[in-house]
């Protein structure tokens, strides 16, 4: 039986953790003359970037960019969707864009937004470990005994105090040992994997590997889509400032070419999407025989049958050292435990497992509305809502490609800034739609679930589930867009009768764990569709059990939970 440990990370005592359309997407049809293509929208508001945060790395130069391959038909298969353009030996249009590089001026590489009012609430969540033998938490930067480099690093980016899982993983991932950590959206769950890693580093003295023909990184940093692999990147190139490691990222939708330049420059931390770094390797661009690290961040999105292949590839790779020899981590604010079992494949047998909170849960700082809605009445509704918000930054999830170049032309037509992002829109347009939108050009970003993971937006106020998603794991990481950090945000749902009883269920306990009001309609349909077993510990439950080492549970063929496979309508080209 595994220890499990209960804690309160306050006290000191405390001890022992983005269609339907194949050709260049131009948002939509134009109807009528106040049409407005999302872009021209955004071009109405004019610009590109503002100065405080890093831009991603692209922001649309240099792109002569073609049209996406792939069928471009809403249920395009992942598959195809995802590797589009990739390889050389892909059909399609060669892609040929080339982000711009981020600003790199110093005030750009630390710009961040403040910690919430709520930030010290974070001491009062329960944290359990389980496994053996887990280090004892820390409870202060300090105390992980990091360089001074990578100390001065953590003050200019603003943190002074560790959240939960930063006390937890830290110490963990120092000890040398694999985790698999599980923390509500906007807690710090990036910089818990990359300071330690950053600091084995500094320890061990890694030189950076320049102009080598065949660059071996030290650490393999993977992620579900572009624009979360660039922040990550960038959250890399932050705390690696001033040091020899040099940090890379490579995805999707950008030439080919230009994500190999950026690796023979050097490359001690690689992070990729999975169908690009695949290409990357398969071209021997990449030797795998020195990495130290694996890191599967949105790590249950990796494992399940969208990325799952491929990284069962990936650590198949010819180099690529055992999971004996190597420290693989994963991180996630869901991990449905099929995943868990999953998981498994990948991790040594005495992984430690740190929840913070509920497995699952929403964070508790989001105010959530749910509010029934036919789908023949959410536009007004939306537009109602739109505009008692007024031009607080708001994220607005459907539920397909086409539904959201759709939805973006109509709220431009009610004269309601918007842009849109998705897996049909050209790299170089979803980039600059996400820099307009994070730079307040455009206070509206209409997405498909492409966005729903990871995203770190400042000022993200409102999230607007235009459509529910397909499993309660991608609502809880929508909602995760706002309230990130301590601060607030408020979530407003529209439940359709016709198409989401199926989440009553679940629903009802991500709200009631979040301390959330539950409209009694909600209630009703729960109990009417009362799934036989659902006790809060079975599959198509919202939470796991902190650590299924201890249960079992019913797999479909492919290895998956029939609720947790992707509704494929909502897999488009991530990376
Ligand atoms: N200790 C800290 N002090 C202050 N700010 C922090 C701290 N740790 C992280 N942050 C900031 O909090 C925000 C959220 O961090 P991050 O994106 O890593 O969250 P996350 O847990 O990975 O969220 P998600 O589950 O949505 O991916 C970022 O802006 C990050 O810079």
């Amino acid at each position: 039986m595994e220890p499990r440990n209960l804690f309160l990370t306050n006290s000191p005592e405390s001890s022992n953790d983005c269609e339907d359309n194949p050709t260049r997407n131009r948002g939509f049809s134009k109807r009528g003359d106040n049409d407005l293509d999302p872009d021209e929208c955004m071009q109405r508001t004019g610009g590109l970037f503002g100065s405080r945060r890093p831009a991603l790395s692209g922001t649309g130069n240099g792109d002569t960019s073609q049209s996406r391959s792939g069928s471009g038909s809403e249920r395009d298969s992942w598959k195809s969707e995802a590797e589009g353009g990739e390889s050389s030996d892909t059909q399609g249009p060669k892609v040929t864009y080339i982000p711009p590089p981020p600003p790199e001026d110093e005030d750009s590489i630390f710009a961040h937004y403040q910690t919430g009012i709520n930030f010290d609430k974070y001491d009062t969540i329960l944290v359990e470990v389980s496994g053996h033998d887990a280090p004892p938490a820390i409870l202060t930067f300090e105390e992980a005994n990091l360089c001074q480099t990578l100390n001065n690093n953590i003050a200019k980016a603003g943190y002074t105090k560790l959240t939960p899982v930063q006390k937890y993983s830290i110490p963990i991932i120092l000890a040398g040992r694999d985790l698999m950590a599980c923390a509500q959206t906007g807690s710090g769950k990036t910089a818990a994997f990359l300071l330690p890693i950053l600091a084995h580093m500094m320890r061990d003295g890694i030189t950076a590997s320049r102009f080598k023909e065949l660059q071996e990184p030290e650490c393999i940093i993977v992620a579900p889509t572009r624009e979360l692999v660039n922040q990550i990147y960038l959250e890399a190139r932050k705390f690696s400032f001033g040091t020899c490691v040099r940090a890379v990222v490579i995805y999707g939708g950008t030439q080919l070419g230009h994500s190999i330049r950026q690796i023979v420059q050097g490359c001690n931390i690689l992070c990729a999407t999975p169908g690009r770094l695949m290409d990357i390797i398969g071209k021997e661009k990449i030797g795998l025989k020195q990495i130290k690290y694996l890191v599967l961040d949105e790590a249950d999105r990796m494992l399940d049958m969208g990325f799952g292949p491929e990284m069962k590839k990936l650590i198949s790779c010819p180099g690529m050292p055992s999971k004996e020899q190597r420290q693989t981590l994963m991180f996630s604010a869901t991990f449905p435990e099929e995943i868990q079992r999953l998981a498994a494949e990948f991790l040594k047998s005495n992984y430690l497992f740190v929840a913070v909170g509920q497995v699952g849960g929403a964070c508790r700082d989001v105010q959530q509305t749910v509010l029934q809605v036919g789908q023949f009445s959410k536009r007004e509704k939306l537009v109602e809502i739109l505009r008692n918000i007024g031009d607080e930054r708001t994220m607005v999830f459907v539920e397909t490609k086409k539904k959201a170049d759709f939805i973006a032309t109509f709220l431009c037509q009610e004269k309601i800034s918007t842009t849109s992002i998705h897996g049909d829109r050209e790299q170089r347009e979803r980039e600059q739609a996400l820099g307009d939108f994070r730079y307040g050009k455009c206070p509206v970003l209409v997405a498909t679930s492409v966005a729903a993971r990871g995203l770190d937006i400042e000022n993200v106020q409102h999230v607007i589930n235009f459509d529910l998603p397909s499993t309660i794991d991608e609502y809880v990481h929508r909602i995760g867009r706002t309230g990130r950090c301590g601060n607030t945000g408020r979530a407003i749902s529209f439940f359709d009768l016709e198409s989401d009883n199926h989440l009553a269920q679940p629903l009802v306990k991500v709200l009631t764990d979040a301390q959330q009001d539950v409209p009694a309609w909600l209630e009703e349909i729960a109990f009417s569709t009362y799934i036989p077993g659902f006790s809060g510990s079975t599959r198509g439950n919202v939470f796991a059990s902190v650590d299924t080492r201890k249960g079992k549970s019913t797999l479909n063929t492919a290895g998956f939970s029939s609720s947790q496979a992707p509704n494929p309508v909502d897999d488009e080209s991530w990376d």
